[in-house]
């Protein structure tokens, strides 16, 4: 009896297993079904099809994350378009464009929306600053209210704040300069220095007070304060990093239920706090920066809340590097354009006025409208054209249809404007990869021989909604230290040293340095 029980007993537990095993497989099937085969399915079906690009493009972004993860992105986006032209598609939903009508469709006809990217390196996608809010409204919201800090002629009222930081980077530099004999070799780290210069400027611009990075006071004389002061623009960068590397794995944890959260260090936000209480309590509110701007009448763009500490630190977190990195790096290319064209750079130097250490910073109205400096604005924008610093911004399509450069764009692709690769088209640009200032004189005497530009083929800032807000500053910045710095010194390039570009958010100097050699002029 117990012998037939114990039969009985195995025969279920096969049973059991058979139909646990049957089940495992159905669910499986499902799994491959739901999220491998039907997206594959889709995507080869896709009128996506229709466009050029790699057999590859349609089964898998995994290409896409690597270039994305190690920064090598726009070389790819490069080759591919010089391989399939201004249309290609390069994902199963990801394509690139660099076609010229298509863009303005894109960016000014009908404005297509950001991709979610953005709001993922925001610390919080329900408090992002003005580059990574997505939603259309809290946008507009915020635009509007951060837009009169960017106009001329507030950046011509806070000029006195970049001449303080630009006094900083020639006093440094005479420092380095003044006991030397004239065959002495005086080296600098440009891309550094224009680095800390474009942070000390946001900083007096943001907070009151710069960062501290282009005049370092010695660690002695600093007090614990002043040193979180100095780390903030690392503990911004710090954050914006993890949450950049983060994003996939953000995402496909919230997929799941899973939310992580990013706060910014306790110690950054004590610090500023103190300076939000300080200046609640002052009675002065004549000052220019944004931080008075955000306590006078800053509310939160989604829910009119005021905006606390951490919304301050939200906004001005986002609108640092975007000041920074953009200028610091596109002034480094100038530099490494005039360096590699010496012809142009003697030219560029004897249009200037030579001055001595002590003479008064030359600010941005004058530059902007001085004759004698207009071939330095012309080099700046040949700059932009060359090395546009984002080569690229991504765009979706949403719920809708398109029609771009001859194709149907379906509902739910990712379409990324190619400004680099539009901006050295030969078919607007001749002989689009010559450093070629004269392009950009209005004089044609002047113009030696250049064509005129196409500014319809021209974006480094973008255009449309979503469009650089700090079109101005950008400009007074550039303009200001590049005529200050080349008024009084000269600059030679160092042989052998590895310059590529990478690509993150904005393009930069691989290894974030540039060695130059410094000679003054006066
Ligand atoms: C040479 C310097 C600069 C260049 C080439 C540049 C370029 C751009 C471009 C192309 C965009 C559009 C991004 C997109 O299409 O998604 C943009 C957006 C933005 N830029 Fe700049 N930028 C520069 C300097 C600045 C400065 C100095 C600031 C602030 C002080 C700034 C703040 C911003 C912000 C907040 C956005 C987002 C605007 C929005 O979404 O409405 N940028 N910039």
């Amino acid at each position: 009896m117990l012998y037939v029980h114990s039969i009985e007993v195995g025969a279920v537990s096969d049973r059991v297993q058979r139909l646990a095993f049957l089940a495992a497989c159905s669910l499986g099937i499902a799994f491959v079904s739901c999220y491998v085969l039907a997206p594959l399915v889709r995507s080869l079906r896709s009128p996506l099809r229709k466009l050029p690009g790699p057999w590859y493009a349609p089964l898998t972004t995994l290409h896409l994350r690597y270039a994305f993860a190690r920064g090598t992105i726009w070389k790819l986006v490069e080759s591919k378009h010089r391989q399939y032209g201004p249309v290609f598609r390069y994902g199963p939903r990801q394509i690139w464009i660099s076609d010229k009508d298509a863009l303005r469709t894109i960016l000014q006809k009908v404005d297509l929306p950001k991709i979610q990217m953005y709001a993922e390196i925001s610390r919080d996608a329900h408090s992002p600053g003005l580059f990574g809010e997505v939603r259309p409204d809290p946008h507009k919201t915020l635009k509007r209210f951060l837009s009169p800090r960017f106009t001329v002629a507030h950046v011509d009222k806070q000029t006195h704040l970049f001449e303080k930081c630009i006094g900083d980077l020639i006093a440094k530099y005479y420092q380095l300069t003044k006991a030397k004999a004239k065959t002495d070799v005086v080296v600098t780290d440009l891309m550094m220095d224009l680095h800390g210069v474009a942070l000390d400027i946001m900083g007096e611009c943001s907070f009151g007070r710069g960062f501290g990075q282009t005049l370092p006071v010695e660690e002695e004389y600093l007090g614990m304060e002043d040193r979180i002061w100095l780390q903030i623009p690392h503990s911004i960068f710090h954050g914006m990093t993890q949450r950049y590397k983060m994003v996939y794995i953000k995402r496909w944890l919230r997929g799941l239920g899973i939310k992580l959260h990013f706060d910014w260090p306790a110690d950054m936000i004590r610090a500023i706090d103190a300076i939000v209480r300080e200046r609640s309590d002052s009675k002065d509110h004549s000052r220019t920066d944004l931080l008075q701007h955000f306590l006078d009448s800053g509310t939160r763009p989604d829910s009119s809340a005021p905006m606390n500490t951490r919304d301050i630190i939200d906004q001005v977190s986002e609108i640092l590097p975007a000041g920074s990195e953009t200028t610091s790096g596109t002034i480094a290319c100038l530099f490494l354009e005039l360096l590699h064209n010496p012809d142009k750079k003697a030219k560029l130097l004897d249009s200037l006025p030579v001055l001595t250490a002590t003479d008064p910073i030359i600010n941005s109205k004058t530059v902007r409208t001085e004759p004698e400096f207009r071939y330095l604005n012309a080099c700046i924008k040949e700059t932009l054209r060359l090395h546009p610093i984002a080569s690229e911004m991504g765009r979706k399509t949403g719920t809708d249809w398109y029609e771009l450069a001859g194709y149907s764009i379906p509902p739910g692709t990712v379409v990324s404007a190619s400004y680099r690769h539009l901006h050295r088209n030969p078919e607007f640009w001749p002989e689009p990869l010559k450093f070629w200032p004269e392009r950009w004189l209005e004089d044609e005497n002047a113009r030696d021989g250049a064509p005129e530009p196409d500014i319809s083929a021209y974006y480094p800032f973008s255009a449309g909604q979503h469009s650089c807000i700090g079109i101005n500053f950008a400009r007074a910045e550039m303009r200001m230290v590049a005529a200050n710095v080349f008024a009084r010194f000269d600059l030679e390039d160092i042989m052998n040293q590895h310059l590529d570009f990478r690509q993150y958010i904005t393009m930069q100097l691989e290894n974030g340095s540039h060695k130059v050699v410094l000679k003054q002029r006066f």
